[in-house]
């Protein structure tokens, strides 16, 4: 049978909202991707061009530690991995997540929330990451989004 986890990243609470009713409404395993170093306010000032995130956001090769690794990975073959968009793209710790685990088999699917940004190039940053593994284009959601429309979501992608 296919095991589902939804794996989220968080900085202010919106995603990880969207995160829950996904695993609720699926029957998935849900897992916070926590950075080692948490994300202060001043590090999440888009306006401010020395503030960690937009450092970060602008160094490709940047990839922010996460403080607790999935020990179980290889019982899922579907991962939902949520996040902000940030910069139009997912977080580089997005990238940390994905390159920590052999995800050769797998299916990924990524899942966002943003101030109106759509997915855009989303798929793109984050391709290199998922090597062996089938990327599925993802979906913007509002913080709000119901267990109904997440599942009709997930029903339509045919897994
Ligand atoms: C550093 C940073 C960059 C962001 N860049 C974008 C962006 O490019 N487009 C957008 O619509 N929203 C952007 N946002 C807004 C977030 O995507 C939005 O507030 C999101 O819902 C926050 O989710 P969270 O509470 O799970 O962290 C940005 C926020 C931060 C902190």
């Amino acid at each position: 049978m296919s095991k589902k986890l939804v794996a989220y990243f968080s900085a202010s609470g919106v995603t990880a909202k969207v995160a829950e009713t996904l695993a609720e409404a699926i029957g998935a395993d849900i897992f916070e991707i926590e950075p080692k170093v948490p994300y202060t306010e001043a590090d999440l000032n888009w306006m401010d061009k020395k503030a960690r995130s937009t450092i970060e956001m602008n160094d490709p090769a940047s990839r922010p530690e996460i403080a607790v690794k999935r020990d179980n990975m290889k019982d899922y073959d579907t991962i939902f991995v949520g996040f902000p968009i940030w910069w139009y793209v997912a977080p580089s710790i997005i990238n940390t997540f994905l390159e920590s685990y052999d995800l050769t088999g797998k299916t990924i699917i990524p899942f966002a929330t943003s101030g109106g940004s759509d997915i855009g190039k989303t798929n793109e940053r984050l391709a290199p990451s998922c090597k062996g593994a089938k990327l599925v284009e993802g979906k913007v959601f509002k913080g709000s989004v119901g267990h109904q429309e997440l599942a009709a979501w997930v029903d339509g992608l045919g897994l």
